[in-house]
């Protein structure tokens, strides 16, 4: 599994502009882009995902491109097949645990039933013992359940990597140490490669096989501490 990147992208908002302009390879297992906030860290991981369209260059996933500007191959998010973790998690407050997790598998815009989404979602169900908990929302959820909702809609379709954004900011700290873990022991059982945006140097210890320092839009050396 390895990720080829090399794009540009110029956002605006108001009277301030930013260009991302980052180029990277990893095949690592485990990658972790880290720098600081507003490093361009969530762009470039919403590019991969195809969340967002650079302006040009390359991304090729596993050496097939899924962006070319010279070429105009723009593959669409959900044909890419990479599982992506919001910051927030970004799950639908209406819709119970099981139709979260089913929606991973949806192609259209229909939520699923209540009782829908099958074996695969049972499986994840019961991967991260939210079953007692699969007709509750969103909001009665704990931190950490919340987070193993979300995690179950991002593999539940068999993505070919992990794309985490952030993942463990939204917990006290307690409990970011125990879901630490929890990823740690599942990407090792599930053997899913991953690829983690994050400002945290607890994440870049535990998850950092392969380390890409981004600041101010572009990838940096490494300060000898960080390798
Ligand atoms: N949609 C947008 N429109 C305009 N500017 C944007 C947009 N998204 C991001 N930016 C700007 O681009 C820069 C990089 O943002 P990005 O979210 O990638 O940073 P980050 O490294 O992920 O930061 P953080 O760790 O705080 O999430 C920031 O200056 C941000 O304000």
């Amino acid at each position: 599994m390895s990720f080829d990147v090399s794009i540009r992208k110029r956002v605006v908002g108001g009277d301030r502009s930013f260009e991302l302009a980052v180029a990277f390879r990893t095949d690592a297992r485990r990658t972790v882009i880290y720098g600081p906030s507003g490093a361009g860290k969530s762009l470039t991981l919403q590019a991969i995902a195809g969340l967002l369209k650079p302006d040009e260059g390359t991304i090729a996933v596993d050496g097939q491109p899924v962006f070319d500007s010279a070429t105009q191959v723009d593959v669409p998010a959900r044909a890419r097949r990479l599982g992506y973790l919001f910051q927030d998690y970004a799950l639908f407050p209406r819709l119970t645990v099981r139709q979260n997790i089913a929606f991973g598998l949806q192609r259209g815009w229909l939520n699923p039933g209540r009782h829908g989404g099958g074996e695969a979602v049972d499986r994840w169900l019961q991967a991260f013992e939210l079953e007692h908990v699969a007709q509750q929302r969103p909001h009665q959820l704990s931190g950490g359940q919340r987070q193993r909702t979300a995690l179950a809609r991002a593999l539940v379709n068999q993505p070919r990597a992990l794309l985490l954004d952030e993942p463990f900011s939204a917990l006290d700290p307690e409990l970011r140490d125990r879901m630490r873990g929890e990823l740690d022991a599942l990407l090792d059982r599930i053997g899913i490669p991953m690829l983690m945006i994050t400002h945290d140097p607890e994440d870049l210890a535990r998850f950092g096989d392969h380390r890409i320092m981004l600041r101010d839009g572009v990838v940096r050396a490494p300060a000898p501490s960080d390798r």
